[in-house]
């Protein structure tokens, strides 16, 4: 049977700067106008030449792909990002990315990843045990995954020694970005970067007190061993095979602060929804279960059964066009541009509304249900890459795709090794835009224990490295 999940509305058409504004703090994704499901790309009277939505396959190719110089990154991030995330990846201007991209691609490969599988496992295998401790009383998938991937993320960057309290860096990152609704506004209305907004003290002492956190710890690791394989020591030894160049103490804490915000949240609320889904679709969870079990034969789940896992990837995937981690992705227009028959000045902001294009009727059949053969073997092929564009598009695509991908397809195995989902008594869930998009509510599931299970033994752990 067909299953349609929550959903966000954009914004009604014809609507006027207040209502624009209203939203924008609200909820952002849902400040797309509605008039983008006709016009495609569109720009409310409001803010005529100075702002515009995009939702063309072929001008979002120019944008991202074909000339992403010419629309950088620009003023939102860089009055949000810039203070904590400096000149980290995410925002690095176009010279320094160039080497810093060439440096940091090679620790996310194929082969790095799979070096890793045993670290991106143990932390499901052991939250599907905490599951299972429940006995049957409902469980907060928000918050278990959150824990799970920060763990993940926490044993790559940092090793397994624990010489540094990454919770404690998340939680002024998190109060950092608390604001953010305020600053999207007042970048948008180019409001002086001094206007006051709720939270601002409590954001400046966060950026201080994360930043100096770092800074200690990547001193101690220069000034001590530098032999144990994480992602830390990695870029710390690592030097550009074109220049020679390193990264310096300042580049080392930006990096650091980049890929730990940038590579948890987003993979925790994917995988928060995708527990979601299995809670409502009974039929799907039996085919990934199917599927996991005759690839792992109840071993801890391997980098040789990933191909294999093609069901689950697939999940994944329609789970990220539904729920797209990062719901909004901005650029600036460089010089005067004429975009899909607008006028755009120079330093005019463009969004681009990911949630709205992977769920826009001209690209996807039914689109606001969900579909598992949708990626498996569609007739048409793999959707363009700039109609399901979860981790973006071009030479600035998330350089954690496959560490994520990998992650949350190995994550959802290892719990399903262990148990099945089923639904919670409680109200639907309201989406929420927050940097991510998030349930304003914690999600919650009853996790089962597989009865008929190919679960991998809890006296068998799954090793890790130290
Ligand atoms: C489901 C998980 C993830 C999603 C949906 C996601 C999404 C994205 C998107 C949309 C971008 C492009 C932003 C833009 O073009 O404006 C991006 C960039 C980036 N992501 Fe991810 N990401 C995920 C996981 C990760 C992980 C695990 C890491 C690293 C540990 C990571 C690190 C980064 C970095 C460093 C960039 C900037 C890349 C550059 O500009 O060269 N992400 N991500």
């Amino acid at each position: 049977m067909d299953f349609e999940p929550v959903k966000l509305h954009a914004m009604p058409k014809g609507s006027g700067r207040l209502t624009f504004v209203r939203r924008l703090l609200a909820n952002p994704a849902t400040a797309a106008p509605a008039e983008l499901f006709e016009a495609r790309v569109f720009s409310p009277a409001f803010a005529r030449k100075k702002l515009a939505y995009v939702a063309d396959r072929d001008v979002l190719e120019t944008i991202f792909i074909e000339r992403p110089e010419d629309f950088p990154k620009g003023r939102i991030d860089e009055r949000i990002l810039r203070p904590i995330f400096g000149d980290g990846l995410l925002l690095a201007e176009p010279d320094d990315w160039r080497w810093k991209r060439r440096l940091t691609a090679p620790v996310f490969s194929p082969a790095a990843m799979k070096r890793f599988m045993p670290g991106i496992v143990a932390p499901f295998a052991e939250t599907a045990q905490t599951f299972l401790a429940a006995k049957g009383e409902p469980v907060d998938v928000s918050e278990a995954m959150k824990s799970a991937t920060l763990a993940v993320i926490d044993r790559l960057i940092f090793g397994a020694r624990r010489e540094i309290d990454p919770d404690r860096i998340m939680n002024h990152v998190d109060t950092y970005l608390a604001p953010t609704s305020w600053m999207v506004a007042y970048a948008l209305f180019s409001l002086p970067q001094a206007t006051p907004f709720p939270g601002r003290a409590r954001q400046r002492r966060a950026r201080i007190d994360s930043r100096a956190m770092l800074s200690d710890f990547v001193a101690r690791r220069r000034a001590g061993d530098l032999s144990t394989d994480d992602l830390c020591n990695r870029l710390i030894t690592a030097s550009d095979p074109e220049t020679g160049r390193a990264l310096s103490d300042d580049d080392m804490v930006d990096m650091l602060l980049t890929l730990q915000s940038a590579g948890h949240e987003t993979s925790a609320n994917a995988l928060a929804w995708a527990i979601h889904l299995l809670t409502r679709m009974q039929d799907v969870q039996e085919r990934l279960i199917a599927e996991i079990d005759s690839v792992t034969a109840g071993e801890p789940v391997e980098p040789d059964h990933m191909p294999r896992l093609a069901t689950v990837r697939a999940f994944v995937e329609e789970t990220m066009r539904l729920f797209p981690p990062a719901p909004t992705l901005s650029r600036t227009v460089r010089a005067a541009e004429r975009l899909g028959g607008l006028t755009l000045e120079a330093g005019a902001s463009i969004l681009v509304p990911v949630y709205l294009i992977h769920r826009h009727p001209a690209y996807w059949e039914r689109p606001d249900v969900f579909d598992l053969d949708r990626f498996l073997a569609p007739p048409g092929g793999r959707p363009a890459r700039t109609v399901y564009m979860p981790f973006g598009a071009g030479p600035k695509i998330c350089v954690g795709a496959q560490l994520a991908l990998t992650e949350m397809t190995a994550g959802i195995a290892s719990l399903l090794q262990a148990v099945r989902f089923r639904k919670a008594d409680g109200p639907e869930p309201r989406l929420l835009h927050r940097v991510t998009l998030r349930s304003a509510e914690s999600l919650m599931a009853i996790a089962e224990p597989r009865r008929d299970g190919a679960a991998p033994e809890l006296s068998r752990p799954a090793t890790v490295p130290a």
